[in-house]
């Protein structure tokens, strides 16, 4: 997957979010080609939502420009977020001019970066690659050959590996997405507290270490989890 756009500490500005989710509950998301299931804290609360799924743009106030608080009606009803909730709603935007416009904040709000992940060393190029091939979002075989999905990943990351770890070694022996988005979560927590909003900002991955399931189990903090894809790419496999 080639990448390109911003500079890591401004990319957020670019990529489009995922949505807000209270911080409670189930989430069923994938990794190895399967859905899992993760609890996190204080779950009083059921839900189907995957973090993958589609959400829609959240309702924003007056002023239109790029921002990148996303909420879903859907997931409102759903969680059963009534707009007079006891808990006060969150909604924390950043536009262009890295104004931070938010909404009365009475609790700490936590922020997830999403991302993809890649091989951190030339030893995890083929476990990667396995993931990314086990996911029927990458590779999608019709559905009576669906049993093949984990065989067939296991011999293309198998034969692709090689290859892959000749390119890994030539740029320092492994993906940089990790620091990369490590990066993006300290650029952002910087520049929250500069606007002197304190947030905990979590990084979660589809593919590799650390993955959405594990960032979701540190998840401790906070109402709602504010969910970025962090994401810059000119893949045409990528669509929000
Ligand atoms: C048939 C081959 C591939 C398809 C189809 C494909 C789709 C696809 N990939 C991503 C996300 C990532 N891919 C990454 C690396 C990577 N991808 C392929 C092959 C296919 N991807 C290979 C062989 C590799 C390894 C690197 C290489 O040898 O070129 C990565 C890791 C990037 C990094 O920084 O290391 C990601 C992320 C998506 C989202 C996608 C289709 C939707
Ligand atoms: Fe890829």
């Amino acid at each position: 997957m080639s990448s390109s756009g911003p500079s890591p500490a401004t990319g957020i500005h670019a990529s489009p979010p995922l949505g807000l989710l209270p911080a409670t509950g189930t989430h069923h998301t994938r990794s190895w080609g399967k859905t899992t299931s993760t609890s996190f804290t204080g779950s009083t609360t059921k839900h189907e939502q995957s973090l993958h799924g589609n959400v829609k743009p959240l309702q924003l106030a007056a002023n239109e420009s790029s921002r990148l608080a996303y909420r879903s009606p859907a997931l409102k009803n759903q969680w059963n977020l009534p707009a007079s909730s006891s808990s006060t709603n969150v909604v924390t935007t950043f536009d262009d001019n890295e104004h931070v416009s938010s909404s009365v904040i009475e609790e700490k709000v936590g922020v997830l970066l999403l991302n993809l992940g890649g091989p951190e060393t030339l030893d995890d190029v083929q476990p990667f690659l396995f993931n990314l091939f086990a996911d029927p979002d990458i590779i999608r075989l019709p559905r009576l050959f669906r049993f093949l999905q984990r065989p067939l990943a296991k011999l293309i990351s198998t034969f692709r590996a090689p290859k892959s770890k000749e390119g890994y070694a030539s740029i320092g022996g492994g993906s940089p997405l990790r620091k990369i988005t490590d990066e993006q979560a300290n650029a952002l927590k910087i520049a929250l507290e500069k606007k002197k909003l304190n947030a905990n900002i979590y990084v979660g991955m589809r593919y590799w270490y650390p993955f959405t399931e594990e960032a979701i189990d540190q998840v401790n903090c906070c109402a709602h989890l504010l969910c970025l894809f962090s994401i810059q790419s000119l893949s045409k496999c990528i669509s929000f």
